[in-house]
């Protein structure tokens, strides 16, 4: 099983650095999200990564060793341009860029549908590319960056365009590479779907890592503790106990940071003293909030 690092990789264009510095891994086995502002160089890493184009600076390395021509055939990619021919039938375009990556055509053939099971496409096995909604060329884009099982996988923005269904399609085919080792890098706007896909992130900003690391300790870094609690009553005592910072008030209901958790505790004493408590638990910071913090 590999791994991928990107090392200090730097990268400009005319005059001007996109990348300055970008250093981050993609894990055997996990899905990374590389997320950041438009325009901040994620397509360029990925161009990057799969030899499209050239750092200026920097390395990349498969395994520990630099990626050559005939390592990246074993890569699968999923650009942002989306690189379909519109005449070609859809079986046979799968199974053509599956022979582009060196599969017999047998092998081509039974993997192109059992892709297209999976990604409920068997119906249109034999229509144009052309003849599909955007949505479902866009699966027919995922079937062929997987029709040659690659060993590492990189998706530019592979849930934009598709409805909450074929999103959770998309998501479970992603999920089962991963479960078999293989490292999944891909780039999304959409924070909470990040949120929920990832194992790990990479936040760029300014051309370097702003942040990166499994989610969970993302989260515990980047923020202070925060609460809610509901009441019965009117909550608005709470901004005036020491230490607390109210984020949200609405009648009974109160969003605070505590400086610490007995802080929290103490808020939770006075409540219950004052009356019922309907609820009171820490809130999960959302990754839009370690967003803002971080770009
Ligand atoms: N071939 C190129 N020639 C000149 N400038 C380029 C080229 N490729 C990228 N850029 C510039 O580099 C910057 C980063 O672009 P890139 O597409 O990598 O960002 P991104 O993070 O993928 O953005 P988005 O989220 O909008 O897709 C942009 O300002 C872009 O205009």
């Amino acid at each position: 099983m590999g791994m991928l690092h990107v090392r200090e990789i730097s990268r400009g264009f005319h005059g001007t650095k996109v990348l300055d510095g970008l250093s981050f891994d993609a894990a055997p086995g996990r899905i990374t999200g590389f997320v950041g502002a438009n325009g901040s160089g994620k397509t360029t890493t990925m161009r990057i990564i799969l030899g499209l184009l050239a750092a200026d600076r920097g390395t990349v390395t498969w395994q520990g060793e630099p990626i050559t021509q005939q390592v990246r055939q074993r890569f699968g990619y999923m650009p942002e341009e989306r690189g379909l021919y519109p005449k070609m039938k859809v079986a046979d375009q799968i199974i053509y860029f599956g022979q582009l990556h060196g599969l017999d055509l047998a092998t081509a053939k039974r993997n192109t549908a059992a892709l297209l099971e999976r990604l409920e496409l068997t119906g249109r096995a034999d229509d144009l590319v052309e003849r599909l909604s955007l949505g479902n060329q866009q699966r027919v884009q995922v079937c062929v960056a997987l029709v040659h099982e690659p060993e590492l996988l990189i998706l530019d923005e592979p849930f934009s365009g598709l409805d909450p269904l074929a999103i959770e399609t998309v998501l479970g085919v992603l999920r089962d590479r991963a479960a078999r080792g293989v490292p999944v890098l891909f780039s999304s706007h959409q924070l909470e779907l990040v949120e929920r896909l990832c194992d790990d992130l990479v936040i760029i900003s300014g051309g370097r890592t702003a942040a990166s690391g499994d989610r969970e300790s993302l989260r515990s870094r980047f923020t202070t503790p925060r609460f809610e609690l509901v009441v019965d009553g009117d909550a608005g005592w709470v901004r005036d106990m020491s230490g607390v910072t109210v984020i949200d008030l609405d009648g009974a209901r109160v969003v605070f940071d505590a400086t610490d958790n007995e802080l929290a505790q103490r808020v939770l004493t006075q409540a219950v003293e004052r009356g019922p408590v309907r609820a009171f638990g820490a809130v999960v910071p959302s990754l839009a909030e370690i967003f803002r913090e971080v770009i």
